[in-house]
């Protein structure tokens, strides 16, 4: 999908909301355990309930890779499921990879054209030839960690390196790599009062914000301090939205989680000048 796709999308539908399909077989419905693939059901009702809400979903691998081959086949049929009934959504796959550059290569088929997920999350500790194998792929993006919503994102993403923090010696290198207009950033909901600053060095690249909802991050404060004249922002919600009920209206509660969000994001939409 092309950058303008997504903003088309996020016009169209007034939200930049991206739901985040982290599924815990602890936290659905005890109904859908008796289903042939419960991960599939629940992700699917998800969907069904909340597409029209939202311009992006988020299943973060972790959730798929700790039921083992039945976990990667339900991710399988997500993502077969999101681009078969909604090619419009821009898919993420959140598996924060990054290796020496011939073992990235082989992560970016793996995410790009085996699963066809739009963009997958990248960790940019190891460097250059470990992130430029994900660029190299046409109308696929690379989401590269910048500022994390957890606590410790201080270890040592906010500590000095020279003149300035490391986050934000990871954002001004990244913008030389090769094909560095594929990239978007995460930047946690938890810091939005960093981004302004990072405003700064990327007026124009896409971020991926994380931690509104069940971590605490205001979507208000990432509006008012990150959002651009194409609004900029995917603001990501996973368990605030996927699990507003653990009981079989579990989609029509999601739904009206969504909703909220939504609405939250048409007024803000309306602030843009
Ligand atoms: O900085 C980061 C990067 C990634 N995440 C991931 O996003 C979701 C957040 O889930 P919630 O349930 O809405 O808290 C989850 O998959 C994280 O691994 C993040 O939170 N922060």
């Amino acid at each position: 999908m092309t950058t303008q796709q997504l903003i088309n999308q996020i016009q169209k539908k007034k939200s930049f909301l991206c739901i985040g399909l982290d599924v815990d077989l602890n936290k659905i419905p005890q109904h859908l355990l008796t289903e042939e693939d419960p991960i599939f059901s629940f992700n699917k009702a998800i969907i069904d309930a909340t597409h029209h809400l939202c311009v992006a979903y988020k299943p973060n691998t972790a959730f798929y890779e700790a039921y083992g081959l039945k976990g990667w086949k339900a991710l399988e049929k997500t993502i077969n499921y999101l681009n078969q009934n909604h090619p419009e959504i821009f898919t993420i796959a959140d598996a924060k990879r990054g290796d020496i550059g011939n073992t990235s290569s082989m992560y970016a088929k793996a995410f790009f054209e085996d699963l066809a997920f739009d963009s997958i999350t990248v960790a940019p500790y190891m460097g250059k030839d470990s992130v430029e194998p994900f660029l190299a792929f046409k109308n696929k993006h690379t989401i590269l960690l910048a500022l994390t919503s957890n606590a410790g994102a201080f270890d040592f993403q906010t500590k000095t390196l020279g003149s300035q923090e490391l986050y934000k010696e990871v954002i001004k290198v990244s913008k030389t790599y090769k094909n560095s207009e594929n990239l978007m950033y995460v930047v946690g909901a938890t810091k939005a009062e960093y981004l302004a600053d990072i405003r700064q060095l990327i007026p124009n690249q896409f971020l991926l914000v994380p931690g509104v909802g069940a971590q605490g991050g205001s979507l208000q404060e990432v509006c008012k301090y990150g959002m651009n004249s194409n609004v900029g922002l995917l603001i990501n919600s996973s368990r605030g939205v996927i699990y507003a009920s653990d009981k079989k209206d579990f989609a029509i509660a999601a739904a009206a989680k969504a909703r909220e969000l939504q609405q939250e994001m048409e007024i803000q939409l309306k602030l843009i000048v």
